[in-house]
């Protein structure tokens, strides 16, 4: 970590695995999945049961595409967002790395409670309810999501401006 022009710390990302991620959710990824087996006569491994899917009370899981635009680096971040009643998992399609920035559930964050994660192109996230996440942060050009989350009634969606913004990039 370190202090960057106009005073606010920069925050470069750390690598993203399963261990790191435990406290926010799950990470979606063939390499070392805990269940995996062979189906369709041989053609097919299943990667299976890979993220924990809560719709929440009167809640439909539904999949959804998000095609985010790419975020210039050094990045400001001034909020973060949580689903209460539900997970939200993010599976990339575009063939790029992204990064996610995420914090405990529980009191609005603050700076120094942000995990910077750089996460592979094969590699997805799903928070659990009430998982401080930035909105989506793609990089280097336009990248598609397979966003799997909740639609149904009640609120969902709790954002906040952090006391003190943080300056992420990715380590160079
Ligand atoms: N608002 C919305 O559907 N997207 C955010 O929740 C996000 O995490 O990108
Ligand atoms: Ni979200």
């Amino acid at each position: 970590m370190s202090t960057a022009a106009a005073g606010l710390t920069l925050r470069t990302a750390e690598p993203l695995t399963r261990e790191a991620f435990a406290p926010f959710g799950d990470v979606i990824q063939a390499e070392g999945a805990a269940r995996h087996y062979t189906i369709n006569g041989g053609n097919t491994e299943r990667f299976h049961d890979l993220a924990a899917v809560e719709p929440g009370v009167d809640g439909r899981a539904i999949v959804s595409l998000f095609r985010g635009q790419p975020r210039a680096l050094p990045f400001r971040v001034e909020m973060m967002e949580r689903h209460p009643l539900a997970s939200q998992a993010f599976m990339p399609l575009s063939g790029r790395p992204y990064l996610v920035v995420v914090a405990p559930p529980g009191a609005a964050p603050t700076a120094a409670d942000l995990r910077v994660f750089l996460a592979s192109a094969e590699q997805g996230v799903n928070y659990a309810p009430g998982v401080w996440h930035h909105p989506l942060l793609a990089l280097d050009a336009v990248c598609d999501f397979l966003v799997v989350d909740r639609a149904g009634p009640g609120h969902n969606c709790d954002e906040v401006e952090l006391p003190e913004a943080l300056l992420i990039d990715l380590p160079r």
